[in-house]
């Protein structure tokens, strides 16, 4: 019951979305597509539901193929798009109504499934999908997507726009319904959520770059890793791109992320460097990689 992607290329006239992805998702996993805006997520996720059709390659989603079985895969999925997924002028309760009916169900039917997000919303259930806020936007469009009780679940940049407390509540809910049984892919530009899947795939310019766990990606980093900060952010950055050891150098937060040319890096003689350049209140020390850093080393 889970996905299986093999070689699936597509292009809108000139514009590569996706190049020759191959990936599976086993069944009961919560898998993320991690990658910046026109990566080709939103493609993939809609070759996947059977929206739009791959110009190469195959694809299977709960054992059915996506384009010979592609009725039996809408029923068998729900997907929650990153966009225009709910009706703004229906109600809350009309809005997961419609969606039930639909697919020939009833909320009572599958009440069960989305209790616990649909509890939280309930309280608004006369108000109209356009009035709601992020947070509850995005609880009702996956209220919507689980309400014919799906086996697998896609779901498009679900945390866009939501707030930092939504968002973690929102990926309690995911792991809640993976302990149901329900496949989920999701796809995020988010790499601090990208810790929160099983596996995930990097993906950038319709190229996948890695896939694995999050600790197994984030231990193949080829370098050592430090935070340096000082009291001028700006003059930092100029001043470390100019150095003649800089490998790599990112801004991170309040520090800059730096890796070394070589591996036994002279702390003492960077530090005189950047003191050469009129900086003070100097701050190195090795760190560890995230995500992001693979995300940046891998995509140079
Ligand atoms: N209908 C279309 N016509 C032409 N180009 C398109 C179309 N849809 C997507 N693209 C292009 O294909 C590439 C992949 O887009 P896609 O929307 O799949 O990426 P994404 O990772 O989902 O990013 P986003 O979050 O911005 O939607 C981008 O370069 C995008 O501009």
């Amino acid at each position: 019951m889970g996905i299986t992607v093999s070689n699936i290329s597509k292009s809108y006239g000139k514009v590569t979305a996706l190049s020759a992805i191959s990936f599976d998702v086993k069944p009961g996993e919560l898998f993320g597509l991690i990658g910046p805006d026109g990566a080709g997520k939103t493609t993939l996720f809609r070759i996947l539901t059977t929206l739009l059709i791959a110009d190469k390659g195959q694809a299977a989603v709960a054992g059915y193929n996506v384009l010979n079985d592609y009725k039996s895969i809408r029923k068998s999925v729900g997907y929650m798009p990153g966009r225009f997924s709910l009706y703004q002028d229906l109600t809350v309760e009309e809005n997961l109504n419609f969606f039930a009916t639909i697919f020939g169900t009833t909320i009572e039917e599958n009440y069960d499934l989305v209790k616990d997000i649909y509890v939280q919303i309930e309280p608004f259930k006369n108000r109209r999908a356009g009035k709601l806020s992020g947070g509850m936007k995005q609880k009702l469009a996956l209220s919507c997507a689980l309400i014919h009780k799906p086996k697998v679940l896609f779901l498009d940049e679900p945390t866009t726009g939501v707030d930092p407390v939504s968002r973690k509540e929102f990926w309690e809910m995911l792991k809640r319904l993976q302990k149901k049984g329900i496949t989920i892919l999701v796809s995020t530009p988010y790499m601090d959520e990208a810790a929160l899947c099983d596996r995930i795939a990097l993906i950038q310019d319709g190229k996948i770059l890695e896939i694995d766990s999050p600790s197994a990606i984030v231990s193949h980093f080829p370098k050592p890793l430090y935070n340096i900060n000082a009291d001028n952010m700006y003059g930092l950055i100029e001043s470390l791109t100019k150095y003649e050891h800089t490998y790599s150098i990112f801004p991170f937060g309040e520090f800059v992320h730096y890796t070394d040319k070589w591996d036994s890096m002279d702390k003492e003689s960077l530090k005189a460097y950047l003191e050469s350049q009129g900086l003070t209140d100097i701050h190195i020390e090795e760190t560890q990689p995230t995500i992001e850093d693979t995300f940046m080393e891998l995509a140079k």
